[in-house]
């Protein structure tokens, strides 16, 4: 009889710093993205560094790409070193397409292809509406919208468009109910969101896949800096902070692999009690919370339908992935073992 499938819990350690994990539990197979090539924007710090790392523990190369060099290549050197893989650092501002379109040449001249493309880049700043200068609110459009539209363009018209691929936005999930001092990017992801339906849309006939994801605050980035230590106490009042960076780890690799087809993932969250242990948020997600819906997007949304966002913990992000998956692909990770549908949320 098939070893009964069990989810792993073995959390890594919170960080405040853009340094790799000291240990890594693989969930999934090391091999499972192994050659492919990852195009990360933004990759040289927070939440893009810790994507490239876990990407790259998989098996892929990447490409770390924002304005800042000196910065990239410091993190590319941390990221070879542990992981084994090739990451090349490229000075990039996603405003200036001709800067991307030269980092992709690039890219295809070392790697000679591309599989993912993450849009990670962005800028924000609390400001409250009425100090809000025009060239402010133009300037975090031009990051977070134009850009995550210059890339994908450039990407797609170099590559995808011929050999398809799989972009995943990192949107937000402060604009879903509004919050104050972030105007302009709750309007700048609102964009993105509403792009990534649309380009799934149009380019799911050339194999290319468009997904979002939405975090809630993470801990020890900075964006979470940026929120200040009073903002900090208003956000996170009710929730002990973790760091949960690796949010990313399975529903990405989850999101880039495995979905099969144009159609993407939605979960959907609507969080009725807190959610701060795990065990919350397996009753948060479970099926038919977590569900899959005809829209090509996935929008994980762990603070939708709150009052006010709390940071999502290592544990709950941890637990959702995993649903995800094993609701998704209704096989367990790693081994690929069906899971009969009243297994679907064993943790151990
Ligand atoms: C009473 C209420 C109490 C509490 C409030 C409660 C809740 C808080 C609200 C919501 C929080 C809820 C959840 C949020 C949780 C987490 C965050 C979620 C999302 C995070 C998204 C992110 O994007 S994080 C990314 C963070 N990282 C970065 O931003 C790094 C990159 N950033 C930059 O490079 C710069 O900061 C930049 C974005 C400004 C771009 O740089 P550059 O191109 O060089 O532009 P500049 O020339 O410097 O500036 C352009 C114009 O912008 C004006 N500006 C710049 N900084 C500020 C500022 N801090 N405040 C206001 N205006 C600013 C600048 O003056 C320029 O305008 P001019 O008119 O002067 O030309
Ligand atoms: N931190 C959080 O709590 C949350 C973050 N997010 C999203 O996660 C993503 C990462 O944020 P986080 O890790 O906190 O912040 P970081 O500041 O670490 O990441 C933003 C990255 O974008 C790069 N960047 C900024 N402007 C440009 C540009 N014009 N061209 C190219 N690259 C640029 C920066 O590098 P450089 O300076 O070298 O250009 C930086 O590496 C963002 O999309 C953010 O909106 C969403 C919800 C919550």
């Amino acid at each position: 009889m098939a070893e009964k499938p069990q989810l792993v819990n073995n959390s890594p350690e919170d960080t405040e710093t853009d340094e790799c994990m000291s240990t890594y539990t693989h969930i999934y197979s090391p091999d499972l993205l192994i050659d492919q090539v990852a195009f990360i924007t933004g990759g040289g710090s927070g939440i893009g560094f810790r994507i490239a790392e876990v990407l790259m523990r998989h098996g892929c190369d990447t490409v770390i790409a924002s304005r800042n060099l000196e910065k990239l290549t410091e993190a590319a050197k941390k990221l070879s070193s542990t992981t084994g893989r090739r990451c090349l650092p490229i000075a990039v501002d996603v405003r200036q397409p001709e800067t991307i379109s030269a980092a992709m040449d690039e890219t295809l001249k070392t790697f000679g292809r591309v599989d993912i493309l993450i849009n990670n880049a962005a800028g924000n700043f609390l400001c409250p509406a009425t100090s809000l200068s025009f060239n402010a609110f133009k300037t975090v459009m031009e990051i977070d919208t134009m850009g995550t539209f210059n890339t994908s363009k450039v990407v797609y018209d170099k590559w995808f468009k011929d050999h398809g691929g799989s972009i995943v936005n990192i949107s937000a999930t402060l604009g879903y109910r509004g919050q104050a001092l972030q105007v302009h990017a709750g309007s700048a992801k609102a964009a993105n969101d509403a792009m990534t339906r649309h380009l799934a849309v149009e380019w799911g006939p050339s194999g290319v896949r468009v997904n979002t994801v939405a975090p809630g605050p993470i801990s020890g980035t900075e964006g979470y800096r940026r929120l200040g230590k009073t903002s900090r106490v208003c956000v996170c009042s009710l929730t002990v902070v973790s760091l949960c960076l690796s949010f990313s780890l399975s529903l990405l690799l989850f999101q880039v692999v495995h979905t099969p087809s144009q159609q993407g993932f939605s979960a959907a969250s609507r969080c009725r009690e807190p959610a701060i242990r795990p065990r919350s948020h397996m009753r948060f997600f479970s099926w038919p919370a977590v569900r899959l819906h005809t829209s090509p997007a996935l929008y994980w949304s762990p603070t939708e339908g709150r009052g006010s966002p709390r940071p999502m913990t290592w544990n709950g992000c941890w637990v959702l992935s995993h649903l995800a998956l094993q609701n998704y692909e209704q096989t367990a990770p790693h081994t690929g073992v069906p899971v009969p549908e009243d297994e679907r949320l064993l943790v151990t």
